[in-house]
C-alpha cells in the first residue's frame, strides 16, 4: 500500500527511503569528531548523493552540534534535514525544533529506550513512564514539523508486546516513521525480519507509517539485518558513510545501497543515490575524520578492485564479470587494477607490459617475467617503475656479456667475497674473489671474468620507488681511451643492480670499440 508520508508525499512500495546519519551517530564514533566547516561540506555532500534525510546532529548536545544543525538546515535544500532529540528530555524538542527551522523540509526524530534492561538500570523509569513519555515527546514535536520519527531504542531487545503498545503509542501521538534500532548489534537476520513483519501485522496505524531500521554492527551484520529488515517491510535505511558509528559501527550506506542495485533480483527496490558518487563521499569523510577505511573495506576500499592472484587477473582481463560483480565505474572508481606481485601470471604481466608500451616477442616476456617473479618474491609491492627498469635491464638484445648470478659475503669482520657468473659470449665464466667491500670485490671479478683496461669514472645508486624493498637502480660510468659510457642496472639487491650496471656499461664499451667510434665525452 503507498504511504503518504509529510516530506515524501506518496511512498510507491518498493521505494527505500536512505537515511543517513553519518553527521549524528557516526560522529559519536571516537575521534571521529566533525567542525562546523566539516559539516556543512559533509552534508552537502550526503544531498548530492541523493540523501533522502540526512540527520544533522543531537542539537541540545552541545552549542556547537546546535549551531552545525542549524547552519545545515539553512544551505541543505533537497534532503530532509533531521534532529534527534531524548523523548523525555527536558530542552530536547525545543532545542532540535529551533535548529532544523530553517529546513524547508525537517524532522525531529525522539528516541526512548524500549527493553527491560535500559528502562530499569539508564532510564531508571517504570514502563507506564516510557509510554507517557513517547507520548509528550511525539506531541512535542509535532509542533515544529509533521514530519516526527520515533526510536525504541535498544527495540531489537524489547519484549513485543511491550514494543506494540510503545509503537502503537507513537502512532497515536504524531510519529509518521517509527524505527527500530538493533543499538547494540545483537540481533540477527531471522529475529529482526520477524520483529518489523509483526509490528506491521499487530500495531493499528502501522500501514500508515513508513518502519526504519537502524542496525549496528557489533557482530559485523549490520548490512545483513538491514536487508533483513526491508524484508520484514522496514521503508527506511539508516545508515552512514563508511560504516562509521558507536563502537563497531552502524550498517554502511555504500555497502546496502551497492546490495540492493546489485542484487535487484532478489532485493526489489529502488532508491535516489546516485552511485558513482560513493567513492568521492566515502575519501572526504576519510580525509575530514583522518580515519581512512581499511583496504579490503566494501566498494570503497582500495582492494574492493584490485586484483593480484594471476588466475583471478586472467579471468577479468577476458572477462571482468568472472571477478567483480559490479562495475568499479558504478561506484567512482575509475577502472578495474591489476597489481602485479608474487601471486602473478603471465597474463597479467603481459597486459602490463603492453599497458606500459613493451612489444615484446614470447621468449623476452618470459625471460622478464621469470625476473619479475624473483622480484616479486623479494618485494611487496612491484611498481609500473619497477617493471621498467626490469624490462629495460633485460632486453638488451646484442650484448656479449650477461649477468648470471651473484653470491656476496659481506661484513666488518673479514673482506668481501664475490663469486660471479657471466655469460659470455655465450659461455659461462666464473671467478671468486675478495674486495674492500661487496662493490669492490663484485667489479673485480668482472675484470676477472672479463680483462679490461676500462677505469670508473661514475658509481650513483638510487632507490627506483620508495621504501627499504625497492629496487636499486645504478649508474656506473666507465672510462676507457678518451671513450666515455653510462650503463644502468636495476634489481632488489643493491650489489647485483651495480654489477648489471657495470655489464651494461662494459657491453656499450664493446660496441663502440667494434664500431670504431671516435672519442666521445660521455655515452
Ligand atoms: C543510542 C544512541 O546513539 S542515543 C544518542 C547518544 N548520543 C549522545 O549521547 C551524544 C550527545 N549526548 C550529550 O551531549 C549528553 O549525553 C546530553 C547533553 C544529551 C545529556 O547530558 P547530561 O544531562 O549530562 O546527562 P548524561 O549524558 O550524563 O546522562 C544521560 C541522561 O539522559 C537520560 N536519558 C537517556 N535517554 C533518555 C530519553 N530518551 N529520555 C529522557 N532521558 C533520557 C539518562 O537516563 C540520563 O539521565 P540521568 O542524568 O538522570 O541519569
Ligand atoms: C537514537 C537511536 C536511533 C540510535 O542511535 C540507536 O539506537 O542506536
Amino acid at each position: 500500500m503507498t504511504i503518504n508520508h509529510p516530506s515524501f508525499g506518496p511512498v510507491a512500495d518498493d521505494r527505500v527511503i536512505i537515511f543517513d546519519t553519518t553527521l549524528r551517530d557516526g560522529e559519536q564514533s571516537p575521534g571521529f569528531s566533525m567542525n562546523l566547516e566539516e559539516k556543512i561540506r559533509m552534508a552537502k555532500a550526503l544531498e548530492a548523493l541523493g540523501v533522502d534525510v540526512i540527520e544533522a546532529g543531537f542539537p541540545v548536545a552541545s552549542p556547537g552540534d546546535f549551531e552545525s544543525v542549524q547552519k545545515i538546515a539553512e544551505v541543505v535544500r533537497e534532503s530532509v534535514v533531521c534532529g534527534l532529540a531524548r523523548s523525555g528530555g527536558k530542552r530536547d524538542i525545543e532545542a532540535a525544533g529551533e535548529a532544523i527551522a530553517r529546513a524547508p523540509r525537517r524532522r525531529i526524530h525522539n528516541f526512548i529506550s524500549t527493553s527491560p534492561l535500559h528502562m530499569k538500570y539508564k532510564l531508571r523509569m517504570e514502563p507506564e513512564t516510557v509510554l507517557e513519555l513517547i507520548a509528550e515527546g511525539n506531541r512535542a514535536s509535532r509542533r515544529y514539523t509533521d514530519d516526527v520519527q520515533w526510536s525504541a531504542e535498544d527495540g531489537s531487545r524489547t519484549e513485543p508486546d511491550f514494543l506494540c503498545r510503545c509503537v502503537e503509542t507513537a502512532i497515536r501521538h504524531g510519529a509518521t516513521t517509527i524505527n527500530i534500532p538493533d543499538t547494540v548489534g545483537f540481533t540477527t537476520p531471522e529475529e529482526l525480519q520477524a520483529i518489523f513483519a509483526m509490528l506491521r501485522e499487530r500495531v493499528p496505524g502501522a500501514d500508515g507509517v513508513i518502519f526504519s531500521t537502524h542496525n549496528h554492527n557489533d557482530l559485523g551484520l549490520g548490512v545483513a539485518n538491514t536487508l533483513a529488515a526491508v524484508a520484514g517491510g522496514a521503508r527506511q535505511i539508516e545508515c552512514t558513510i563508511n560504516g562509521i558509528g558507536e563502537r563497531a559501527g552502524n550498517a554502511a550506506l555504500e555497502e546496502i545501497v551497492m546490495a540492493i542495485r546489485t542484487r535487484r533480483d532478489r532485493i526489489p527496490f529502488v532508491n535516489r543515490i546516485d552511485t558513482p558518487q560513493l567513492l568521492s563521499v566515502s575519501r572526504l569523510l576519510a580525509t575530514i575524520t583522518g580515519f581512512d577505511v581499511q583496504p579490503n573495506k566494501a566498494i570503497v576500499g582500495r582492494n574492493a578492485f584490485a586484483h593480484e592472484s594471476g588466475i583471478h587477473q586472467d579471468g577479468i582481463l577476458k572477462n571482468a564479470a568472472t571477478y567483480e560483480i559490479m562495475t568499479p565505474e558504478s561506484v567512482g572508481w575509475s577502472k578495474t587494477s591489476l597489481v602485479l606481485g608474487k601471486h602473478s601470471g603471465r597474463a597479467a604481466f603481459r597486459d602490463k607490459l603492453r599497458a606500459l608500451g613493451y612489444a615484446l616477442g614470447d621468449n623476452k616476456v618470459q625471460d622478464a617475467f621469470e625476473r619479475f617473479k624473483v622480484l616479486a618474491d623479494q618485494k611487496k609491492t612491484v611498481f609500473d617503475d619497477d617493471i621498467r627498469a626490469l624490462v629495460d635491464d633485460e632486453t638488451r638484445d646484442h650484448e656479449r656479456i650477461r649477468f648470471v648470478s651473484l653470491d656476496v659475503r659481506a661484513g666488518s669482520r673479514r673482506p668481501a667475497e664475490a663469486a660471479l657468473e657471466l655469460l659470455v659470449d655465450g659461455e659461462i665464466r666464473k671467478a671468486e674473489v675478495t674486495g674492500n667491500g661487496p662493490v669492490d670485490a663484485a667489479f673485480t671479478a668482472i675484470g676477472t671474468i672479463f680483462p679490461h683496461e676500462a677505469t670508473l669514472a661514475l658509481f650513483s645508486i638510487g632507490a627506483v620507488t620508495e621504501g627499504t624493498d625497492a629496487q636499486a637502480r645504478t649508474t656506473v660510468r666507465l672510462q676507457e681511451a678518451g671513450k666515455m659510457v653510462d650503463g644502468q642496472g636495476a634489481d632488489a639487491d643493491t650489489v647485483v643492480s651495480a654489477v648489471r650496471a657495470y655489464v651494461h656499461a662494459l657491453n656499450k664499451l664493446l660496441v663502440k670499440r667494434e664500431r670504431g667510434e671516435p672519442e666521445a665525452l660521455s655515452a
